[in-house]
């Protein structure tokens, strides 16, 4: 029997972008609440335990209501909100992050979406803090743009909608300007990094897309590595046929810029190993969309996990 999926938020911007990657597939059976009584918590409930997977698409409290709501009735979940990504009981739904995380995914009954930014942060760390070369305390900085989608659909109406009283002309904005951004605790808890990373995001003016980027001193990694040894380090981990693709060093090097939109659309990752060989300094950068990898794509990647087992 196929199973059913519950998309619980499917009236927002990440749910309405699974609905689109889920609705004409005809191995599972997609559940579907009236608008207008999305927020009604009996309904909500019913579906909840009759799904054989929900995908929490909602604010971090409203998620974690929904797991206590059906988590006794058996409901495997898929939570793309922050409430879950450090908590040890939750798989984490990166299946990239390591040789076994794809087998931990698909046999989980609560699966946790990482964050868009976490996703390039930690795809870019994680396997050369695995490899040695980048020790647990180095002083990681991460900078990044996001498309304004991100933000949900708060910002998205703060950004298209001039009407507002608390709309927003800026073409490109930092925040999180405190360093307390809240994918922080998720970014250490699966990289292994051990000292708080300086996180500085920013949003611009198109709706998808974003670039992660980590610069990295290499005389303060260990063993002083080259360009070509971090390219290697990240080949290795990804491999050949991932959805994440490390750029070849020569491709890297030709790009006079990056472009936040390049994987617009797509629910691939690709990674850059920028810098000047020689100098010192390796500029790592991750392109993705925020609701591709970063959000609905990894879903339902994480969903195919669970379905197949
Ligand atoms: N946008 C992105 O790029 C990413 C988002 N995420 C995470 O995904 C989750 C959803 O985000 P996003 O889609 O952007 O947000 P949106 O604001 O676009 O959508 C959230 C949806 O949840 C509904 N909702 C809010 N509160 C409740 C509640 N108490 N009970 C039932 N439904 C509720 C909203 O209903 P209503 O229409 O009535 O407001 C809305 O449909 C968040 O946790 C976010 O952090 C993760 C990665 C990336
Ligand atoms: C541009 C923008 O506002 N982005 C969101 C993060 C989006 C994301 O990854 O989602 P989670 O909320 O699930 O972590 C922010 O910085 O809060």
């Amino acid at each position: 029997m196929a199973p059913k999926i519950f998309i619980d938020g499917e009236h927002g911007t990440t749910g309405l972008q699974i609905v689109s990657r889920l609705q004409d597939r005809s191995d599972i059976e997609l559940m579907s609440m009236p608008a207008e009584q999305r927020r009604d918590q009996d309904v909500r409930t019913r579906f909840l335990r009759e799904a054989d997977i929900a995908i929490l698409c909602l604010p971090d409290d409203a998620a974690r209501e929904s797991v206590a709501l059906a988590a006794d009735a058996g409901t495997r979940f898929i939570d793309a909100s922050t409430a879950h990504r450090s908590n040890p009981d939750w798989a984490f739904g990166f299946a990239e992050l390591s040789p076994d995380q794809a087998e931990r995914i698909a046999a989980a009954q609560f699966v946790s979406n990482p964050g868009c930014y976490s996703t390039g942060a930690i795809a870019l760390i994680a396997p050369l803090v695995t490899a040695g070369l980048l020790p647990t305390d180095y002083p990681v900085t991460i900078n990044a743009v996001s498309g304004y989608t991100g933000g949900g659909k708060q910002l998205i109406a703060q950004m298209e909608d001039s009407s507002r009283d608390d709309a927003i002309a800026a073409a490109h904005f930092a925040y999180a300007l405190t360093l307390a951004h809240k994918h922080v605790p998720e970014i250490m808890t699966h990289t292994g990094i051990t000292r708080r990373p300086i996180f500085t995001p920013a949003v611009g003016r198109f709706a998808q897309g974003m670039l992660v980027n980590v610069p990295l001193h290499l005389d303060l990694m260990s063993g002083t590595p080259s360009m070509a040894d971090v390219h290697s380090a990240l080949s290795r981990h990804y491999g050949s046929g991932s959805v994440v693709e490390v750029a070849p060093l020569a491709v890297s090097a030709s790009q006079p810029r990056l472009d936040p939109e390049e994987m617009t659309g797509s629910d691939r990752m690709k990674l850059y190993v920028c810098g000047m060989e020689g100098a010192g300094q390796v500029n790592l950068v991750a392109s993705l969309d925020n609701l591709g990898k970063g959000a609905s794509g990894a879903a339902v990647q994480n969903l195919d996990l669970m379905i197949r087992g």
